[in-house]
């Protein structure tokens, strides 16, 4: 077994690798190295993975709930705790929100068609029922789905957590379940069977730079998800928690001009724009990123629920009430 000390270093840089492969956004997701029986390291809740150091890695007990640490341990503790308890020989654990697999979380898992090289390489996958981030309910339903013997979960309307024997095996089944979710996925506009309109990125950018003056920040996006869906709907729903969470209940699309973005970015923080993408209200580049990122990622689970006329909204509850915790307390953690 590795020192403390060792793991808690692998896991910090583990937080930027995840941050940097776009299996998160901003401070989702969490890891953790086993360093005992009932004992592993985790990254603390809420803290941005580019300032994220050793010192601010957290010692967690299992069996008594007690941490070590100057920052209270991720809110998912628990779900790891679960994996570590399932399978003895685990030695460390991703939770993400990567892209294809959140997709496939809320529909189409019952259509995968994995090789046995790809159920193999996973160590086993399995779907896991939704519970609110960081709950008992979610931990519970994780922990059914391991029980089944699978190392890599999909969290319903949420993302994934997979399991490995080290960080490296963690991380190629992390990459690995992205590849075949990908491949199953209906959110990439060329399968949706509808010619998309690439969009002309200098309409865009002229919106933007017309907006300039007015906003602290400005990101923008012309994945072809957000071109596709803004001409698919006027208006979709939250699907998935980081969307609820850093977006809110509902993501708009309005006409192509600088009038009708700037209107809605005086209430929202994101705007699909009508055949040409989107754009986001941040507070810096990170901040941009990350909203783009949650943006083209709920475009791609709209295509590809829409596709398979399986809509999987969240309820009106849970999606305001994440709103408002992210508002009131998680957004404001980044920092530290
Ligand atoms: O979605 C959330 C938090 O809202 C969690 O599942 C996770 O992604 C991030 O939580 P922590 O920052 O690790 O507490």
């Amino acid at each position: 077994m590795m020192t403390v000390e060792t793991a808690k270093t692998i896991v910090a840089e583990s937080g930027l690798k995840l941050l940097e492969s776009k299996l998160v956004a901003r401070t989702w997701g969490n890891v953790s190295c086993r360093t005992g029986d009932k004992t592993f390291v985790i990254t603390p809740s809420g803290l941005s993975y580019e300032q994220m150091t050793a010192a601010d890695i957290v010692v967690y007990d299992a069996e008594s709930g007690n941490w070590e640490g100057s920052r209270k341990p991720s809110s998912e503790k628990g779900v790891h705790a679960a994996a570590y308890a399932q399978f003895p020989d685990a030695g460390f654990v991703i939770h993400t929100h990567q892209m294809y697999a959140s997709a496939i979380g809320l529909a189409g898992f019952d259509r995968l068609k994995l090789t046995d090289e790809e159920e193999a390489a996973l160590g086993g996958i399995a779907l896991s029922k939704y519970g609110l981030p960081g709950s008992k309910k979610l931990m519970k339903n994780v922990k059914a789905s391991l029980a089944t013997g699978a190392h890599a979960i999909l969290m319903a309307q949420h993302g994934a957590l997979i399991v490995g024997k080290d960080e490296k095996e963690a991380f190629e089944r992390a990459m690995k379940l992205e590849e075949v979710c990908k491949a199953a996925c209906h959110g990439q506009p060329s399968t949706s069977g509808q010619p998309t309109q690439v969009s002309e990125g200098s309409a865009l950018k002229a919106i933007v730079d017309s907006l300039a003056p007015s906003f602290q920040y400005l990101a923008y996006t012309s994945h072809p998800a957000t071109i596709r869906t803004s001409q698919a709907s006027a208006v979709i729903e939250a699907q998935l928690d980081d969307m609820a969470q850093m977006i809110g209940p509902k993501l708009y699309a309005v006409p192509a001009s600088a009038e009708a973005v700037g209107k809605a970015l005086e209430t929202q923080d994101a705007v699909l724009v009508k055949n040409l993408g989107a754009v986001c209200k941040a507070v810096d580049k990170a901040d941009g990123d990350a909203l783009t990122l949650l943006t083209e990622k709920a475009c791609v689970a709209y295509l590809h629920t829409h596709a398979l006329g399986d809509f999987v909204n969240l309820s009106w509850l849970d999606a305001n009430l994440m709103r408002f915790v992210y508002l009131k307390k998680y957004s404001k953690k980044s920092g530290g």
